[in-house]
């Protein structure tokens, strides 16, 4: 059968191609097949209103996930904390390739530590979560809505639009603007978004026998990929940040809050006693522990709760929705405006 190059979909921002282009190799080096980028304009790309305002960062999945179900493109690369806790019928998270830094950092220029940035300060998100917990600090500087790509957020530090930004630390490592990073923010202060610093690899769901004769549809049986699924998560996926990534995506689906709210969660898998946090060898996840901590915040700050468990890696979504279930309890719901 002849090799085609595989066709990965991605994004056209700086990032995307730079998350996407380093996949590429991976693929490439362990696959020994020619890999080629087939960039996707989305609707998040092209408009300039408030993400919030166009159905969330969802809108920079939809078209890379069509292009997936019309067999144009064989994987796509998204970042995981814009992706959508639901998976399409039709597509499979195949992998989650070994996670970056999880934390936020701060930009700013002036050199002033969130700690020293006073009443006076305006910082810059575009992030209700971030912008929630800065508030919820209480150090009384004024949170002002940006968006941009990365390169834009910065620039407006450096021309003194804002004083600050908070960024991942993940994105500017991507694109090799750790130089601009001021302070790392430990998740005490900000608690990531579930999924920061991870990458998703998509693929349309075929039959592990080979291009599917027991499926309907024109274009079933145009994929040579069959087990593309497996193939991609045998030389993509990391057992580690696989579980913690499924454990935050747990809470995130069950406090149903979507990408945009003003929530944050990290798992850490624990070097649990007498196992191996990685794997077995077999690319199933040991029996180990796993920490998962959440917040949710009222939008404007006023409040936020924070709580942690810990419990069983070998059911990472179990521990995500007990923690949503506590948090929902306790009110978080009321807490962020949506009931
Ligand atoms: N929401 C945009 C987005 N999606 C992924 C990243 C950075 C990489 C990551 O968090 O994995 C960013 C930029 C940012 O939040 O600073």
């Amino acid at each position: 059968m002849a090799r085609r190059p595989l066709r990965l979909g991605t994004r056209r921002s700086a990032l995307a191609l730079a998350q996407s282009g380093q996949i590429a190799e991976t693929l490439r080096a362990r696959l020994g097949r020619p890999v080629e980028l087939v960039e996707i304009v989305t609707e998040g790309d092209r408009s300039q209103v408030a993400i919030s305002q166009i159905g969330g960062t969802g809108v920079f999945v939809s078209a890379l996930r069509d292009a997936l179900l019309a067999g144009e493109i064989d994987l796509a690369v998204h970042s995981l904390k814009d992706l959508p806790t639901a998976t399409p019928a039709g597509l499979v998270l195949a992998a989650v390739p070994p996670r970056a830094d999880t934390r936020d950092v701060l930009v700013s220029p002036g050199g002033r530590t969130l700690a020293e940035l006073g009443p006076d300060a305006r910082v810059g998100t575009g992030s209700p979560r971030r912008a929630a917990q800065l508030r919820a600090l209480g150090h009384g500087f004024e949170v002002v809505p940006i968006r941009g790509n990365v390169d834009t957020r910065i620039k407006k530090a450096i021309d003194g639009e804002v004083d600050a930004v908070v960024l991942a630390h993940a994105g500017l490592a991507r694109l090799d603007r750790l130089d601009a990073v001021t302070e790392v923010i430990p998740p005490e202060v900000i608690l990531p978004a579930p999924g920061q610093g991870a990458l998703a690899i998509e693929c349309a769901r075929t039959s592990a026998a080979g291009p599917a004769s027991d499926q309907a549809g024109p274009d079933r049986g145009r994929g040579i990929d069959g087990g593309l699924a497996e193939l991609l998560r045998f030389v993509l996926d990391d057992a580690s940040s696989s579980v913690a990534v499924r454990a935050e995506r747990a809470f995130l689906a069950g406090i149903e809050a979507g990408c945009t709210a003003p929530v944050g969660a990290l798992a850490q898998v624990l070097p649990g006693a007498g196992s191996h946090p990685d794997t077995r060898g077999d690319g199933a996840p040991a029996v180990g522990g796993i920490r998962l901590r959440a917040v949710v915040s009222a939008p404007d700050g006023g409040r936020v709760l924070r709580r942690e468990l810990t419990g069983s890696a070998v059911d990472p979504e179990a521990l995500g929705q007990r923690l949503a279930d506590e948090l929902l309890s306790a009110g978080a719901h009321t807490l962020m405006g949506t009931s």
